[in-house]
């Protein structure tokens, strides 16, 4: 049977000769592999007995860790709670959904604000081709008046809804602050 270890039986493994941290909910024995950490012994030794999770995510391990760190398992850590998987991507996708998303639905107005200029622009050349006190230039003038001017509005619009979706993005990447690995 897998025994539980306690946060205090964690704690009273943190020297460099007994040296236990805890990641993602499991305790690792660290003791044989801490000189060979390609992340340096000091900084094992700094967070040995306690649960080191979080500056573990910090340092940007990938799968080489992932898979070196199976044979160090001692046990699962005590009232370890599992956070959502990619909850900051989940958070990153939702919001760029969102932006996206506002963003297609303006350009779907803008799509009809610009079918509205074509009408309107008709209808004005229309009245040009059979109204007597308006000359056709005069008509196709005040078409393309009117719709550059209702252009312009879309456009300002558009262009608003997608600041919009650049604002989300870079307040995603703001969050959660993660160090990138330097390249070897
Ligand atoms: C739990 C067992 C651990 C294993 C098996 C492990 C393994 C590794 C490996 C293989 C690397 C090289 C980069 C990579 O391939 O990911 C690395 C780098 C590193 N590790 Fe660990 N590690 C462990 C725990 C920790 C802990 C608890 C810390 C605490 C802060 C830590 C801090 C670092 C740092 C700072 C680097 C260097 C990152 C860099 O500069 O590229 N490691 N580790």
């Amino acid at each position: 049977m897998v025994s539980i270890i306690t946060l205090t039986d964690l704690s009273q493994h943190k020297t460099v000769q007994d040296l236990w941290v805890a990641v993602h909910g499991n305790v690792y024995d660290l003791t044989s592999f801490a000189a060979d950490h390609p992340g340096g012994i000091d900084i094992l030794v700094e967070c040995a007995g306690t649960d080191a999770t979080e500056p573990y995510d910090y340092a940007g391990h990938g799968d080489d860790a992932t898979e070196a760190m199976v044979k160090f398992k001692v046990g699962p850590l005590e009232g370890h709670q599992v956070k959502p998987k990619n909850a900051a991507h989940s958070i990153k996708a939702a919001t760029t959904a969102s932006g996206v998303s506002s963003w297609a639905s303006g350009s779907g107005i803008l799509g009809s604000q610009s079918l509205l200029v074509v009408i309107m622009g008709v209808i004005l050349m229309l009245m040009g081709l059979v109204g007597k006190n308006v000359s056709l230039v005069d008509s196709f003038l005040g078409g393309i008046l009117a719709a550059s001017s209702v252009g312009s509005v879309g456009l300002g619009w558009g262009y608003f809804k997608f600041k919009e979706t650049l604002k989300h993005q870079k307040e995603v990447f703001e969050y959660p602050a993660v160090i990138k690995r330097r390249k070897r």
